[in-house]
């Protein structure tokens, strides 16, 4: 994929960033604003007048958001400049929190086979699987910045316990100007699911029950803090409470069964 990026002729990336420019000052007054928690600088769109821009390109600028400079995959669970300061706050906190051990961030990337690294509980959940090399994270499936799913999870082993520092972005819009409840029910799961992993290996969700006590608007900064409270064979109980950032919200509470699983190739 690396190569692929390379690969794309120079003039033609020069055309390409000058078309973004120009697509960028066309449309700076015509396109919808997000209603909020995008910043517009990390904002890319392509519009119908400037369509000399070929699907190659595009590719290519879609790969090019998924590596860092040093051309190794982008690690999605650091700052971005989408994140509020209420976001880098928590994000801080929790960073100093893992420097005794006590938590540990997990690193987040697109596509799962990226998950590198002795830390990745994830890959190994993946190896277990055998899962294709091109698995891809529903939560990081946007191209761009601050639409979505922005979020970084931190696990404490000894709790077993993830917390997610979560911005749901625009595009993430249920009621308007909040998040869509299901988005609310995806980043529980993939949270409590992460602590499932963590202590079960391969799991899968058999149920999950959502109190949805308080709208989360877009573009705020909540905290989902989710843990196991019990294993009995097979299955994993877990339960989690989303709340707002200054604690003084609950958002949501959540209990949940996951189920180890011996192999999916059973299935
Ligand atoms: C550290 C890591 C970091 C990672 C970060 C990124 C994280 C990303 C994470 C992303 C995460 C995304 C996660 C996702 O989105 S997973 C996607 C959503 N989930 C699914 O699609 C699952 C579909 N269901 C199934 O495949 C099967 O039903 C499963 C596998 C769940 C169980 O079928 P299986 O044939 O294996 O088991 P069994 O039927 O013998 O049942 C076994 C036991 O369980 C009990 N039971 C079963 N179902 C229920 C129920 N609904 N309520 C209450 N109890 C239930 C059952 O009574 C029995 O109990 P007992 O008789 O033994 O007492």
């Amino acid at each position: 994929m690396l190569s692929q990026v390379q690969c794309v002729p120079s003039s033609l990336c020069c055309s390409f960033l000058s078309q973004l420019v120009f697509t960028r000052l066309l449309s700076e007054n015509s396109r919808p604003q997000p209603s909020n928690g995008a910043s517009r600088d990390t904002e890319v769109f392509f519009h119908g007048p400037v369509h000399l821009c070929t699907a190659g390109v595009r590719a290519a600028f879609v790969l090019s958001t998924q590596f860092s400079q040093s051309g190794q995959p982008k690690d999605y669970a650091l700052p971005n400049a989408s994140w509020s300061q209420g976001m880098l706050n928590l994000y801080n906190e929790f960073v100093e929190k893992s420097k005794d051990g006590t938590w540990k961030r997990i690193p987040s990337y697109r596509h799962s086979s990226d998950s590198r690294g002795k830390e990745s509980y994830f890959l190994q959940f993946l190896e277990g699987e055998k899962m294709s090399k091109d698995t891809r994270l529903f939560l990081r499936s946007l191209d761009e910045e601050g639409l979505g799913f922005e979020y970084v999870m931190f696990l404490n082993p000894s709790e077993k316990r993830m917390v997610t520092v979560y911005q749901p972005g625009p595009y993430l819009e249920g009621h308007p100007g909040f998040a869509h409840g299901g988005s609310t029910a995806a980043i529980i799961d993939s949270t409590i699911g992460g602590c499932a992993i963590f202590v079960a290996g391969r799991v899968m969700t058999a149920n999950l029950s959502i109190d949805f006590k308080n709208p989360i608007p877009l573009g705020s900064v909540v905290l989902v803090d989710g843990k196991v409270n019990r294993m009995e064979g097979r299955k994993v109980f877990l339960s989690c409470q989303v709340w707002s950032a200054d604690g003084q919200t609950l958002h949501a509470e959540a209990t949940a069964l996951f189920i180890q699983l011996d192999s999916l190739s059973r299935r």
